[in-house]
């Protein structure tokens, strides 16, 4: 099986190319290859099928089949989808400039050069009231945002290396059934914040686009039209611009490595 590695911002995936559909890519697959021990390691993979080769019926070549380090599906991945475009242009499977691709979340409109950083727009994250994870025995109060996924954006006051993400935030399944992911900021000057998450699915993380995305909205709450907001994540920095009506995501997408699994391993 081919395989390419990439991260955005060090939140990192292994790519596999399938542009037929005729992978069969089960959870324990994807479990295995993201295993950082046993595996090739990642936080999750990105399955590259042309969408006429899908269930999915939209208006874009691509289509990016997300999948979390322990094998469930997610509805996006706002890196994921930044390192899937530097992929699809470095492969030469689609051309620089601006095109859309396919998720489960619907269209995601991609911007990007030959090399560098990718723009894309996330849509309009949704505000949902507020939500609480408790974390090491202490409560956190958040804002529960839709980015496409889910998300409880908690804002503190300490700065957020100083928080023990070595287990998962609990959380009420009842107000989050499909799980969530849980963010922590803090601000550290204007439109600036940073950020820790951990995420559903694949444990801490060093960088989530969907969560930069929610943390802003959650910062903004609704009274930043046209701002950009620098978001500073465990593993570099990333811009959010929102403007009312959507947001946009950008930061680096980096291709790290190409190759084949051994066969018979997977
Ligand atoms: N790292 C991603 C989000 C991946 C999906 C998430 N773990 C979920 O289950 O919703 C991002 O960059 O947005």
């Amino acid at each position: 099986m081919r395989f390419v590695k990439g991260h955005g911002t060090e939140n990192d995936f292994v790519i596999l190319p399938d542009p037929d559909g005729v992978l069969d890519l089960t959870p324990e697959a994807v479990a295995r290859l993201c295993d950082r021990r046993a595996g090739i390691g990642a936080d999750g993979v990105l399955r590259a099928v042309r969408t006429k080769a899908t269930e999915f019926d939209a208006d874009a070549e691509w289509f990016m089949d997300y999948r979390n380090a322990d094998g469930g599906i997610a509805e996006m991945c706002g890196n994921g989808v930044r390192v899937f475009a530097r992929y699809l242009v470095d492969a030469g499977l689609a051309p620089p400039g601006e095109w859309d691709l396919a998720t489960r979340a619907g269209l995601r409109r991609v911007t990007l050069g030959p090399s560098g950083d990718v723009s894309v727009e996330m849509g309009l994250p949704e505000l949902l009231g507020p939500g609480e994870a408790s974390l090491a025995g202490a409560s956190f109060a958040g804002e529960r945002v839709s980015v496409g996924n889910p998300h409880l954006a908690c804002r503190v006051t300490e700065p957020v290396a100083a928080l023990d993400l070595s287990h998962a935030p609990d959380f009420d399944p009842a107000v989050f059934p499909a799980g969530v992911n849980v963010e922590f900021y803090r601000s550290v000057g204007e439109r600036h914040v940073e950020m820790r998450v951990y995420e559903r699915g694949s444990g801490e993380t060093r960088s989530c686009g969907t969560g930069t995305v929610a943390v802003a909205a959650a910062a903004a709450h609704g009274t930043a039209d046209g701002a950009e907001w620098t978001v500073d994540v465990p593993g570099g920095r990333v811009t959010v611009v929102l403007d009312g009506e959507t947001s946009f995501l950008r930061g680096p997408a980096v291709l790290v490595a190409e190759g084949e699994t051994r066969p018979g391993w997977i």
